[in-house]
């Protein structure tokens, strides 16, 4: 199974969430990253069956959107960003319910699939507890949970690991990575530490438009030789913010430590950086093309 985006666009009203936007999606964990607001969750509603687009072509597979949705909505499984979750019932409980609404109708069949859930997102000794005592880990993998009832190909999750602390969103990274062995799992966020450690391929969104999509080695890559560090003071530190090359800033013990784009030497003492993906994102956000 793949996917397969082409010049697909969204507009509300005269506003443009998403224009003209191709991706091509494979197997594996894919990374969605972008800042809020930038056509992520329209997207991944597309996907998800539950917004037409304005125009443009997805197809699953075989599968074409806008003709073959009853279809596509048996393979893929979807973890909204806002995911209400009903707090009186166990764990257990309300992966029947959801099972139901799914259309699992076999309370046999029902069973195994719970059971099977529950194993895959580590809930299985939690089953019996009632939802409203779980942690906001445990939420987001009942949320997973839901998504795999049906064992659909595609996993789509709208920024899970918002309000995680970060042994939890680890753990629920691991988990994600896990499950995308066999599957496609396309995880949205606007944090690149998401994407950094578990994903196969990523794509950077920004303003509706897709600015990047490959390996995360590749946009490294690209990257080499471009990210410089140096340590200044704080005026000097107000004076390289203010330009366009700026990626970052640190506090360190002796002042600060900036990381700077350019192609050549930016500064006197600056030093050649190893880039990281933090610096692709800042770069490409930030309106500079990185070929
Ligand atoms: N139903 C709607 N009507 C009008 N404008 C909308 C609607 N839904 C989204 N938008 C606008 O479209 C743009 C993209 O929104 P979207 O929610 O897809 O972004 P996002 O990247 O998922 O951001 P966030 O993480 O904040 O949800 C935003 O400017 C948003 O205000």
């Amino acid at each position: 199974m793949n996917i397969q985006i082409k010049n697909l666009s969204k507009k509300y009203g005269n506003h443009h969430a998403l224009s003209q936007l191709n991706l091509s999606i494979g197997s594996g964990m894919f990374g969605l990253l972008g800042p809020n607001g930038t056509g992520k969750t329209t997207l991944m509603k597309i996907l998800a069956t539950l917004q037409a687009p304005s125009s443009g072509e997805v197809r699953f597979g075989e599968l074409l959107l806008g003709k073959d949705d009853h279809e596509i909505r048996k393979v893929v499984g979807y973890l909204p960003q806002h995911f209400g979750l009903y707090e009186r019932l166990t764990g257990e409980e309300f992966l029947d319910y959801i099972a139901i609404l799914k259309g699992i109708r076999h309370p046999v069949h029902r069973k195994k699939q719970i059971d099977a859930v529950l194993e895959e997102v580590n809930l299985a000794d939690k089953r019996k507890f009632k939802i409203r005592t779980y942690s906001g880990g445990m939420r987001q993998r009942v949320g997973i949970a839901q998504a795999l009832l049906g064992n659909p190909q595609i996993i789509i999750t709208d920024e899970p690991t918002v309000g995680l602390d970060p042994e939890e969103r680890i753990r629920f990274r691991n988990m994600l990575g896990e499950l995308s062995v066999d599957r496609i799992v396309l995880l949205s966020t606007h944090i690149v530490g998401d994407i950094e450690t578990s994903c196969t391929e990523l794509a950077i969104m920004h303003a509706g438009n897709v600015l990047f999509q490959g390996q995360p080695e590749t946009l490294l890559d690209r990257m080499e030789g471009k990210v410089w560090t140096t340590i200044v003071n704080k005026q000097e530190s107000a004076e390289i913010r203010s330009k366009k090359n700026f990626l970052s800033q640190r506090t360190v013990q002796n002042g600060y430590e900036l990381r700077v784009l350019s192609d050549e030497t930016p500064i006197g003492q600056a030093v050649l950086a190893s880039p990281n993906l933090e610096d692709a994102y800042m770069a490409l956000i930030g309106g500079h093309s990185i070929e």
